[in-house]
């Protein structure tokens, strides 16, 4: 009899015959034919995520725009672009790539506090749908680059509610102490300078909070903050076509309970309609939550020893490759992939590099010996796209599955794709 046994809260993954795998293909299986660590991706999870958000649009004027900086791997990129997914987009590199995998431009919006003039250039001339401007000076440079273009520019600008996300420090963005946006106060002010400049064309607002938000209530408040403005702009005489919102919304890493996307806009929505801006047309920039449980990086026990403290278990994925712990003390859930009987220590899983903060997981009882392969979950978002090359240690290959299919969609990096851009003497 066969055995099937789905992780809790990942029901793409699960135990089959004592395998672990993602979608159908075994996990330990890739790792044979690729090498670890390995990123490995459900396709479906992706699909999933996304219907949630377009069920939660149903009979709207909305624009999907996935996050791309959460893991802009051509493959994933394509996952969406087929979908018919908007992008937000940070930098004229993402920009080219997203255009890469064939993304409408007209689907595409441009954030970020410092866009360069080049960027603005590489924008308008990709034709995109809109630039979230995060400060006045944005304002007077992009006006100046879209009439030296003979263009205009379409703009919304990313305001500051100051609203409290509730989650880590480092990726809160809606409070007044952070860099983005500008200030609540400042805005209707901001709004006219735009209306008079003759290169831009002001069509929306836009705000982002924060990420893995877990909570409605930072979203219902901040809806509430831009709804004033948006009355105040309008009433100082300049329109606003369509509202912004950002993405932010969390995922379970350990048991946190977000809110489904399709719950949260049926919230958001009768704010808006009781509002009267149920007929606006609307953007939201999801990043995590279409692409964060929809991987897993697949990691090889190099060796076990015991500590004075603490026992730990090194394995081949590092800092470079899943930064999150590092940065921002994340919790990543640790599976074997295959379960040993008996007694399961209790280890601290490091990587290799030179660093005490390279650490995956903290305190995770595990059974397992050199050569056993763990499953690190939630790495679908902020892993790849943040791995770097950290102890000159090549970033690691990507899988996507789909049903019974995976594909390689980015092989290992080598040495000689790392030295490429170096000059010797
Ligand atoms: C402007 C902007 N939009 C969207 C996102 C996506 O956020 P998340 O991945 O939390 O959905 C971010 C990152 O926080 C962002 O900075
Ligand atoms: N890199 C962060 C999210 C950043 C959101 C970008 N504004 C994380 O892994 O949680």
């Amino acid at each position: 009899m066969t055995t099937n046994t789905s992780l809790p809260g990942h029901p793409h993954i699960a135990h089959r015959d004592g395998a672990l795998h993602v979608e159908g293909v075994a996990l330990d299986a890739l790792a044979r034919a690729h090498g670890t660590p390995l990123f490995v991706y459900s396709k479906q999870w992706m699909l999933d995520a996304l219907a949630a958000y377009q069920r939660g649009f149903e009979g709207r004027e909305a624009l999907i725009c996935y996050a791309m900086k959460a893991n802009s791997s051509l493959g994933v990129l394509r996952v969406f672009a087929e979908a018919g997914c908007g992008f937000d987009i940070v930098s004229g590199g993402e920009l080219s790539r997203v255009l890469a995998v064939g993304a409408d431009p007209k689907k595409i919006i441009f954030s970020g506090v410092g866009k360069t003039r080049a960027e603005m250039r590489q924008a308008l001339a990709a034709d995109i749908a809109c630039f979230n401007v995060e400060s006045e000076a944005e304002l007077d440079v992009l006006n100046e680059v879209a009439l030296a273009e003979k263009t205009r520019a379409p703009i919304s600008i990313r305001i500051n509610p100051n609203v409290d996300p509730k989650t880590h420090p480092y990726i809160s963005t809606g409070l007044k102490g952070n860099k983005f946006g500008i200030a609540h106060d400042r805005a209707v002010q901001a709004y006219q300078h735009a209306a008079r400049l003759p290169g831009l064309e002001v069509v929306g607002i836009d705000c982002h909070i924060g990420s893995q938000i877990t909570e409605a209530s930072p979203y219902l408040d901040a809806c509430d903050r831009v709804l004033d403005l948006v009355e105040a702009i309008e009433a100082a005489g300049v329109p606003i076509h369509h509202l912004d919102f950002g993405g932010g919304l969390g995922i379970d890493y350990n048991g946190e309970v977000p809110p489904k996307a399709d719950a949260l806009w049926q919230q958001l929505l009768a704010k808006l309609d009781a509002r009267g801006f149920g007929q606006r047309k609307l953007v939201i920039e999801p990043g995590r939550s279409l692409v964060g449980n929809a991987g897993v990086c697949v990691t090889e026990v190099l060796y076990t020893k015991p500590g004075e403290d603490k026992n730990f278990c090194i394995v081949d994925a590092a800092m470079n490759d899943l930064p999150r712990p590092a940065m921002y003390q994340a919790f990543q859930k640790i599976v074997p992939l295959r379960e040993r009987a008996g007694d399961a220590p209790t280890y601290d899983v490091v990587g290799p590099v030179c660093e005490s903060g390279d650490w995956i997981g903290r305190d995770r009882a595990l059974n397992v010996v050199a050569g056993d392969l763990l499953a690190v979950l939630s790495a679908g978002a902020y892993c790849m796209s943040m791995a770097s090359n950290y102890n000159t240690r090549g970033r690691a290959a990507e899988v996507l599955v789909s049903g019974a299919d995976a594909k390689l969609i980015r092989r290992r990096e080598t040495m000689e794709d790392q030295l490429r851009s170096e000059i010797d003497g």
